[in-house]
């Protein structure tokens, strides 16, 4: 495959099994969360995947979901690069609360609107605008350019970080955003063309 690009969300962590809104707070992955990265791993060696190089967050969730994965397809020791502009977007007051305790507090609409909307931050956290500011930069000057020379690329992240960076391979606008889930150890294995736009998207579903 020419110009692979392959996005990878984090397995179950032991907030996303409690409930709790995270962000840059740091819980491990579940047994659960093991077991996701593993498969999605394996899905990827199913197709002969491999790689040259992986990208993930400075949050351990993240990060053990791409060593699972390198495991899996046998590139245990491959070269992987850490960095915080990769992180999940950032909760602020939020993080830590039970999700069901927000909504029965600030009501259903209010909570959907921090979560999903495009520009509406949550209380002294980042809106998904903030974090594709925050994501894209790094994408284009750190991630893009490896891709675009023809190196194999993993990005381990997070839902909404890996948001930010679908809703621009995807061309997706504040108004389809808001609809665009990505599922815990669900890899999207994209191919890009020359002109760094998207040639075809694969969504490796167990
Ligand atoms: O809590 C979080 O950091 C994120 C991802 O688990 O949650 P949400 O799906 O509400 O954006």
């Amino acid at each position: 495959m020419k110009r692979l690009l392959v996005l990878a969300r984090h397995g179950q962590s032991d907030w996303n099994l409690k409930n709790l809104f995270t962000g840059w707070k740091d819980p491990g992955l579940t047994d659960l969360g093991v077991e996701e990265a593993r498969a999605a791993g394996r899905r990827l060696k199913a197709l002969g995947i491999q790689f040259d190089v992986a990208y993930t967050s400075d949050l351990s969730r993240a990060q053990r979901t791409c060593q699972l994965i390198l495991d899996e397809i046998g590139q245990p020791n491959l070269t992987t690069i850490k960095d915080q502009a990769l992180n999940e977007r950032d909760y602020g007051d939020l993080s830590g609360l039970n999700k069901d305790d927000a909504r029965a507090k600030w009501g259903e609409e209010q909570v959907h609107v921090w979560r999903r909307s495009y520009d509406v931050p949550p209380p002294g956290g980042e809106s998904l605008k903030d974090t594709v500011a925050r994501v894209m930069p790094y994408y284009v000057s750190e991630i893009l350019p490896r891709v675009m020379r023809g190196d194999r690329v993993l990005v381990a992240a997070h839902g909404n970080s890996l948001r930010a960076l679908v809703m621009v391979l995807d061309r997706l606008n504040a108004d389809t955003i808001p609809s665009m889930e990505l599922a815990t150890g669900v890899p999207l294995v994209y191919e890009l063309k020359d002109d760094t736009t998207v040639a075809t998207k694969k969504v490796l579903e167990a």
